[in-house]
Parts: structure tokens; C-alpha cells; sequence
């Protein structure tokens, strides 16, 4: 069953940059999708579509058979997203206040937003920084601050824009098993990223943008076969012919 589907979807910024030229995407519920591109190539500005924060100029985002245009608070709900710049997304004064800023938002009752909070808190393995500032965490700890924020509003499709960015090698470890446990548990994940060779192991499909359009699409280990002609380096195993390995083992 597809949870997002998108259809000719194009975008132009007001300076009359066309940002997206026409994308076309099927992902079903309980994917894990990477999506790759050259800087430019228009991956944030597609991320941005799926959760309503943009909307198209022409084409259709349907979230779970909902057009994006007719409801995107559906959209929000459904499709939570991790932004590169942790630091943006932080709006609480403590990490448990920050944490609950989203299920606040949907109007729950104070004993439901409690229990998600400390589920979510724990899930990320930030049990015990509920009073801590977020902005003093490192990037590591805030990156799962923005995870544990967007489990809490219960999001079934869970996006990370450059996850990865910044972190130094523990944390990507931290972030990137994370992610997998949370594709095991169901959740359908898109994630963008330079650095394929962190994650493409762990991934059921490679999308590939180019100048605004889907330029490739499929298995990571067959589509990944030449990708340096659309401005991303092929993992240096590929290029050996061997597995796809993953940081985790
Ligand atoms: N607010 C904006 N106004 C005008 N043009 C924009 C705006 N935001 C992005 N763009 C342009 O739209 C295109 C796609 O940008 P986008 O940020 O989606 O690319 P990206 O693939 O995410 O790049 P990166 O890998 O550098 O993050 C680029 O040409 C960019 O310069």
C-alpha cells in the first residue's frame, strides 16, 4: 500500500527558480528509501512537499491517498520530519518541554502527551536529560531530541534531511541505529544524504534527484552502479564489486 505518492510535482521559488521539474515517486508504507543528489539538485525542497511546509505549483503530494493542498495538517501528522539544522527545530526550554511541543500541538490530554513524551525520550536513549537545555546537548544528542519529537506526535513516515551532517563517528552510529530500529519497528523512512556509503546497506530502494527530477530509481546495489555522472560518489565497495557494508557492523 503507498503511503506517499507523488505525481509531476513542481516547484518555483518566487525568484523564478524551478526548484523541482516534474517528480514523480511512489514509496509504500514500511520502505526505507535514500535519496541522493547533487547539492542543488532539489532534495530538500522535495523533503519539504511531503510534510506540507511547501506546496506544489503544479503536480500532486498524496499522504496516504490525501492530497497535501486539501489537508496539510493530515500531512504534518503523518509525515514527521528531522531537519538538518537541529539547532532550528528546537522550540522548548528543556528537552522534555521540547519534546512535547508536538503532541501539545495535536491537543492531547496532559497524561497522554506524558506517557509519549517519556516513550519517545526513551526510545532515543535520552531517558534522564528530560530537564537539560537543549541548546547545550551536542549535535548528536539534539538530532535525537528532533527523533524523539517527531515519535512523539506518533509520525508514521519519519524524514531526515542529512541526518549524518556534523556528527562525529559515534554519533552517526547513534543516529544511524536509530533509523534502522525504527524502520524495523514500521516506520516508512526517507532520508537524504551525500555519504551513501553510512547507509545505503540498511536502505530498500536508492532514489536518485537530478536538476529537479527523479533521474534513478531502484535496488541501492544496482542503482548506485555509475552514480558519479549525477554529482554523488559511489561507495567505494560498489566500485570494488563488493557488498554494501554498513557502519553498524
Ligand atoms: N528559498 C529559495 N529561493 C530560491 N531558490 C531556492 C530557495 N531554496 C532553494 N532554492 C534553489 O532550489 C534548488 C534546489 O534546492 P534544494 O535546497 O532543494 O537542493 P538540495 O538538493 O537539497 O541541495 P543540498 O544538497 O545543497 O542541500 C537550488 O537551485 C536552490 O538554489
Amino acid at each position: 500500500m503507498a503511503i506517499l505518492e507523488v505525481s509531476g510535482l513542481i516547484h518555483r521559488f518566487p525568484d523564478g527558480t524551478t526548484a523541482l521539474s516534474g517528480i514523480d515517486l511512489v514509496v509504500r508504507e514500511g520502505e526505507f528509501v535514500v535519496v541522493a543528489g547533487a547539492n542543488g539538485s532539489g532534495k530538500t525542497t522535495f523533503l519539504r512537499h511531503l510534510n506540507a511546509l511547501l506546496l506544489p505549483h503544479d503536480g500532486r503530494v498524496l499522504v496516504d491517498g490525501v492530497s497535501t493542498a486539501d489537508d496539510p495538517i493530515r500531512a504534518r501528522r503523518t509525515v514527521g520530519m528531522v531537519f538538518q539544522d537541529a539547532d532550528s527545530q528546537i522550540v522548548g526550554e528543556t528537552v522534555y518541554d521540547d519534546v512535547a511541543f508536538g503532541p501539545e500541538n495535536l491537543g492531547l490530554e496532559p497524561d497522554r502527551i506524558h506517557r509519549r513524551v517519556t516513550a519517545a525520550m526513551a526510545a532515543v536513549g535520552l531517558a534522564g536529560f528530560e530537564d537539560q537545555r537543549p541548546h547545550l546537548l551536542s549535535g548528536g544528542e539534539k538530532r535525537r531530541v528532533a527523533i524523539a519529537g517527531i515519535l512523539a506526535m506518533r509520525s508514521r513516515v519519519l524524514v531526515f534531511d542529512e541526518p549524518f551532517s556534523n556528527l562525529d563517528y559515534p554519533g552517526v552510529r547513534q543516529v544511524l541505529a536509530q533509523i534502522v530500529a525504527l524502520h524495523r519497528q514500521g516506520h516508512t523512512i526517507l532520508l537524504t544524504t551525500h555519504d551513501l556509503e553510512k547507509v545505503l546497506a540498511h536502505a530498500d530502494r536508492l532514489v536518485v534527484i537530478s536538476a529537479g527530477r527523479v533521474a534513478r530509481n531502484g535496488l541501492p546495489a544496482e542503482t548506485v552502479k555509475g552514480i558519479d555522472a549525477l554529482g554523488v560518489r559511489e561507495p567505494e565497495a560498489s566500485r570494488n564489486g563488493m557488498p554494501l557494508s554498513s557502519w553498524l557492523r
